[in-house]
């Protein structure tokens, strides 16, 4: 699985055993869903592009670095994705966002589409996907070819909990995609659920069931 990135720290090690606890709240998951993804956008962003500038310390002048994070678009599937959000804008200010909205069919599980909304994207953004299940892979492999149709060539998929049957699709379909997550979970149930999981994220953020 040459495409997948686990970020194995311990920080996020225990954060996530908090958010997996079916009796951890919505307060709680929602606020560690966010210091999760600024972790793991540390190790995501790695390859972000820089440019010299230059600039005067108290004492001398010297070429330092900005980050080109007008260049980079982050994108959100609705609805998990929007828990991830604000942490990463919190690195990258300047970013534009773009909305993909995507439901699994709980029968099929491929992805049903009721929004897209995205900003002007070409060979030279650098787009992340935000989504913190890649269980099937179904629903992240549609907003990577909807981003690839609009000419994005530079795509990095962040997630919080990936299982091996998502990352085999991006392999299949996308294997030019990164995937940068917190863990690689054992399988999906005959739902498509991930095991062990933490459930529907979607519903623990939102407290829709
Ligand atoms: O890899 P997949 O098998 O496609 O599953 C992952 C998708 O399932 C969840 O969304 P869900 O359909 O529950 O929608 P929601 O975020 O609105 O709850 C999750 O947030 C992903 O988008
Ligand atoms: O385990 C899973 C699988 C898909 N979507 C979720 O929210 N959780
Ligand atoms: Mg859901």
């Amino acid at each position: 699985m040459k495409n997948l990135h686990v970020v194995d720290h311990p920080l996020i090690k225990h954060k996530l055993t908090i958010m997996r606890n079916k009796n951890t709240g919505p307060k709680e998951f929602r606020e560690l869903l966010r210091e999760i993804t600024f972790l793991l956008a540390y190790e995501a962003t790695r390859n972000i592009e820089t440019v010299e500038i230059e600039i005067e310390t108290p004492l001398e002048k010297i070429i330092g670095f900005a980050i080109e994070d007008k260049k980079v678009v982050v994108v959100p599937i609705l609805r998990a994705g929007l828990g991830m959000v604000d942490s990463i804008l919190e690195l990258l200010p300047n970013a534009s966002v773009g909305h993909v909205g995507v439901y699994r069919d709980p029968e099929t599980l491929k992805p049903v589409q009721y929004y897209c909304k995205l900003p002007p994207i070409d060979n030279s953004s650098t787009v992340f996907v935000l989504d913190p299940m890649l269980a099937t892979g179904f629903s992240g492999v549609h907003a990577v070819k909807i981003l690839k149709d609009r000419g994005a060539k530079n795509i990095v998929f962040v997630s919080l909990i990936a299982a091996p049957e998502g990352v085999q699709q991006f392999n299949i379909h996308c294997p030019d995609v990164p995937i940068y997550t917190a863990c690689l979970d054992r399988q999906l149930n005959e739902h498509g659920y991930i095991l062990p999981g933490l459930g529907d994220a979607g519903d623990r953020l939102y407290r829709t069931k």
